[in-house]
């Protein structure tokens, strides 16, 4: 059997349910699912945006040629009258890191949460239009996760009116930045206040970097790229800069103001907007790589589920077909999960963003109650997700056996391109330990204040602490209620026990450092509560579709149940579960891979991903692997010779052993 064209066709007639309502299900609703099939084949369809010869191409070509696209993307948003919302959809399917990115996701969004009304007025048209292209340069050669610790300094010059913002030690040079080194005429630079020599707190200046009309760096500014980043192609489409500043003038009306002001006579005024709302950027992009993770997880899902149909190992009896590696229990029970997880992110991820939604009206109204709640649900499920994503990418590269590894599997670029969504927009743990705050200050306060949101289920702490649970088979393990309040209780005594850890120190800082990595576990127990109430909750929302709703209960149950039985470790030694129980809904996760099997193309398919955003050849539509592998290889530019260059000048004097006197 040379492809897999047949195995795929047969797996398909399997499907139990409707896959077209599935598709309009992880899209959102069908208005969404047309929007988004359109925009993904004017991408599939346009050679501009190919894609699959970028990680051979070298440093300066890749970059050129992303330019390319994206001006071309730019001159169909204009031609085809596209809204924001297509906008932004092009780039998904676009798929490459770009200047844009940080104009779009960063540097607007920054002027609109960090503006006042006039800041607005004058920077949002220009940078919509494409007329100024600003980037986000927060981060620095030696500080990027602790913020208060950033060098560059923004000094008030009273004489004229001015910030004069410097570098004043190496470790100041601004380091990372997307778009800046080669692009971005602007950027919001956050710098230390300093007025009449009295530091004020970081704050964020639109400082300009280059001259509109020739593109060189303004006086004062040094800027270049960092260099090449993890893996070719990859992130390696963006320019991430470094820039020093040497004491670069700026007008005073350039700092970002609403949160504080600086007078023309240089005093500093605190408006009574908290100062958290300087972090507001990150919040808002923290959401977005959220609902990105369950994109870049489904890719490589869909891939390693296809070709785990196609590819067949062992269990040959007199020449007939081999197993296909997808019924091996080992396979499903590595492969499953993951495929669940893509799920169980779409949703939370939908949940998140109508949260960050609230969130935005509400500070726009000068409500900033629900804050720290977005603060944490946005730093705790960026880390759980972008974490479980890369592994997950990962894991989906060793289904594939050695054909993962291949380029052309589409894996290795989405790895390196996904992994660094670990560390940028808060470090995974850094972010872990926000929400360690937010819980430890939610379990001290427990006596005498009710939590609200996604901590309003340790209002029920006593019965959380006391009771334990009454699974007595695995049957009884298909429940929400019963899975819901296992990870629920699970959470508020890891909580609980941290809380009490904690009140034995006399410092509660060095407490809070000493039980980190317990705390973080805390937190990724809470968040797991979080992932697992959503899911439980778009379940409880009418679905339609034949056999829709049902599968996707069995998506939910692998989900909860797999991660019950990852960290049974956590469920045990708190007590809520006795082994026996753990050992049953390991039991009946067999059971639920059993129901997924048959399901499992038409799940992947519902994803309704186009080639050309798999961009693998072990994960196309089609199922043709084999052939197209071996008509990838032979038309790799390596192979445009059957003699490389250099086989004649160090291999052939070594076989003649003429190696002593070769021109080395
Ligand atoms: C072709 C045309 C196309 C057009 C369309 C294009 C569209 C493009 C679409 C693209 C989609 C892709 C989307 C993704 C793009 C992403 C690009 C990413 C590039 C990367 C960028 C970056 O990385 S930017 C830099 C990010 N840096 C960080 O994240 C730093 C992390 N550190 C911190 O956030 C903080 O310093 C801290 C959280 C660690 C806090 O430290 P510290 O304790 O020192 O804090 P403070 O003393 O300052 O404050 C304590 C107090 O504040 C609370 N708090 C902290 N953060 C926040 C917050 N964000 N919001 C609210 N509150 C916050 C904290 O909990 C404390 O509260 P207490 O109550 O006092 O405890
Ligand atoms: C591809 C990419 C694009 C980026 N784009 C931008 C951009 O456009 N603009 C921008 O401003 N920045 C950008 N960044 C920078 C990014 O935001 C930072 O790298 C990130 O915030 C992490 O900070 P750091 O590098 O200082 O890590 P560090 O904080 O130095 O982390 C190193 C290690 O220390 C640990 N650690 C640090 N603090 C603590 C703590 N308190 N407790 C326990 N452990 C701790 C971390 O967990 C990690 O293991 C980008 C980074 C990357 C990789």
């Amino acid at each position: 059997m040379e492809g897999g064209v047949d195995y795929l066709i047969d797996e398909r007639k399997k499907a139990q349910f409707d896959v077209e309502a599935m598709k309009v299900a992880w899209a959102g609703s069908r208005q969404a699912f047309e929007l988004s099939d359109r925009i993904a084949k004017l991408v599939a369809n346009d050679p501009i945006f190919e894609k699959f010869s970028r990680p051979m191409l070298g440093r300066k070509e890749l970059f050129k040629n992303s330019l390319r696209k994206v001006a071309h993307a730019w001159k169909l948003i204009i031609d085809l009258r596209l809204s924001e919302e297509e906008a932004k959809l092009l780039r998904h399917y676009i798929d490459e890191p770009a200047y844009t990115d940080l104009q779009w996701e960063m540097f607007i969004p920054a002027i609109e949460g960090q503006g006042t009304e006039e800041q607005k007025r004058k920077w949002l048209p220009l940078a919509r239009k494409m007329q100024v292209i600003g980037s986000y340069a927060q981060t620095e050669l030696g500080h990027g996760s602790n913020v208060q610790g950033l060098e560059t300094t923004a000094t008030f010059d009273p004489q004229t009116d001015e910030f004069v913002i410097h570098s004043p030690t190496l470790t100041s040079s601004k380091w990372w930045p997307g778009g800046t080194a080669k692009v971005s005429t602007h950027a919001i630079v956050y710098a230390r206040l300093i007025l009449d020599g009295q530091f004020h707190g970081v704050h964020g200046f639109i400082v300009q970097l280059r001259n509109l009309e020739n593109h060189t760096p303004l006086p004062g500014i040094t800027v270049g790229d960092i260099g090449m980043k993890f893996g070719n192609g990859a992130y390696n489409t963006m320019d991430n800069g470094v820039i020093r500043f040497n004491h670069v003038h700026i007008p005073r009306n350039q700092m970002l103001m609403r949160v504080s002001q600086v007078t023309r006579e240089g005093k500093f005024v605190q408006s009574d907007v908290p100062r958290q709302l300087l972090y507001g950027t990150m919040v808002y992009v923290r959401q977005k790589i959220v609902a990105d993770a369950s994109k870049a997880l489904s890719r490589a899902v869909c891939i390693a589920t296809r070709y785990s149909a196609v590819r067949r190992q062992f269990g040959s009896r007199n020449g007939g077909p081999e197993i296909q590696v997808i019924d091996y229990k080992t396979q499903q029970s590595r492969l499953f999960p993951l495929l669940a997880s893509a799920y169980a992110f779409r949703f939370v991820g939908e949940w998140l963003k109508w949260l960050y939604t609230d969130v935005k009206q509400r500070l726009e109204a000068n409500d900033f109650s629900t804050l720290p709640e977005a603060h944490a649900c946005t730093a705790g499920l960026k880390s759980l997700t972008t974490s479980a994503t890369a592994d997950g990418i990962e894991e989906c590269r060793k289904l594939c056996g050695g054909h993962g590894y291949l380029v052309s599997s589409g894996i290795p670029e989405l790895f390196a391109t996904y992994v660094p969504a670990c560390t940028f927009e808060g470090d995974n743990v850094v972010m872990m330990l926000q929400v360690a705050r937010f819980l430890v200050k939610t379990v001290s306060e427990l006596g005498y204040k009710q939590p609200v949101g996604t901590t309003a289920y340790m209002r029920r702490v006593t019965a959380l602490m006391q009771s334990n649970c009454a699974v007595r088979t695995a049957e009884e393990w298909l429940n929400p209620g019963v899975v819901v309040e296992a990870f629920e209780a699970r959470s508020t005594r890891m909580a609980v026990a941290c809380g009490q850890r904690l009140a034995k120190f006399e410092n509660p800082e060095e407490g809070f450092a000493e039980l980190s990595a317990d705390l973080v576990e805390a937190s990724l127990a809470h968040c797991q509560v979080i992932v697992v109430s959503k899911f439980v909750e778009k379940l409880q929302q009418e679905i339609p579709g034949k056999g829709v709703k049902r599968l996707l209960e069995v998506l939910f149950y692998v989900y909860a149940l797999f991660l019950l039985h990852k960290h049974q470790g956590d469920f045990l030694a708190t007590g809520y579960l006795t082994p026996k129980q753990a050992s049953l809904a390991n039991d009946q996760l067999r059971i639920l891979y059993s129901k997924v099997r048959p399901n499992a193309i038409a799940l992947v398919d519902s994803f309704n991903h186009t080639d050309h955003l798999l961009s693998s050849i072990l994960g196309r539509y089609d199922g043709n692997v084999y052939p197209k592998l071996y008509e990838a290889a032979f038309n790799d530019p390596f192979n445009d010779s059957d003699i490389a260059d250099g086989i004649h000048q160090y291999v052939q004097p070594m076989l003649r052993q003429e190696l002593h006197s070769a021109k080395l």
